[in-house]
């Protein structure tokens, strides 16, 4: 008998206004609103997706980007598998702010291996026809801020949304797989607290 799936806590990070809500509607229900509002504090959403035959529950994680509702947000990074640093191409400020973003994540959410934490970056809105952030330029960030694949995605028009969202699961299971191999298989199946225990953490989370 098929197990219970695995959960993945995947968090949606960026700017007010990039899309990470839209990109959420867009892989979860394939939907896109043109009238979006911003949210406020975090929204949930649940999506199952299969990979090599075994099935994984993402709990995707969109949180406010406006920074009035800091408070309310970074209670909820803790406990992450995966971060979806976002931004709009259209919106020079919130490419920069990038770096801000993966900072605030990796306080508030107290990851002790920094290093290999599976970061994503998204250059949103690419159907828009002024950009002010070149692909290019994303890609040098990127290869500079730890080798992090990037992909330019459109929730308006689905550009590479699956790609993106499913990249992070096969990032995440890939990791853990080295972990277990590292810990010699020694059949604990939390991912979380497999990985917190390799970093030298107590198990355990807190979400
Ligand atoms: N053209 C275009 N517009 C988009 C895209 N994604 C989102 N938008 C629009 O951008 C605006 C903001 O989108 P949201 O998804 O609410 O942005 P957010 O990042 O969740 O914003 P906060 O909740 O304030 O953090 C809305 O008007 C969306 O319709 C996209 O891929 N292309």
């Amino acid at each position: 008998m098929a197990g219970k799936p695995k959960l993945l806590k995947v968090v949606l990070l960026g700017d007010g206004g990039v899309g990470k809500s839209s990109l959420m509607n867009r892989f979860v229900s394939n939907k896109f609103d043109a009238q979006s509002f911003h949210t406020i504090g975090v929204e949930f959403l649940n999506k199952d997706v299969v990979l090599d035959g075994e099935t994984y529950t993402m709990q995707i994680w969109d949180t406010a980007g406006q920074e009035r509702f800091k408070s309310l947000r970074t209670p909820f990074y803790r406990g992450a598998d995966c971060c979806l640093l976002t931004f709009a191409v259209d919106d020079v400020q919130s490419f920069k702010n990038l770096a801000m973003w993966m900072k605030e994540f990796l306080y508030y959410a107290d990851v002790q291996d920094a290093d290999s934490f599976p970061f994503v970056v998204l250059g949103n809105k690419v159907d828009v026809e002024h950009r002010e952030v070149m692909e290019g330029d994303a890609k040098v960030w990127c290869q500079q801020n730890g080798k992090l694949p990037y992909y330019e995605t459109s929730a308006k028009d689905s550009t590479n949304v699956d790609k993106a969202f499913l990249w992070a699961v096969q990032r995440v299971v890939q990791l853990e797989a080295n972990f277990e191999a590292k810990i010699n298989h020694d059949g604990v199946v939390d991912l979380r607290a497999q990985r917190n225990r390799a970093a030298g953490k107590k198990d355990g989370c807190c979400s």
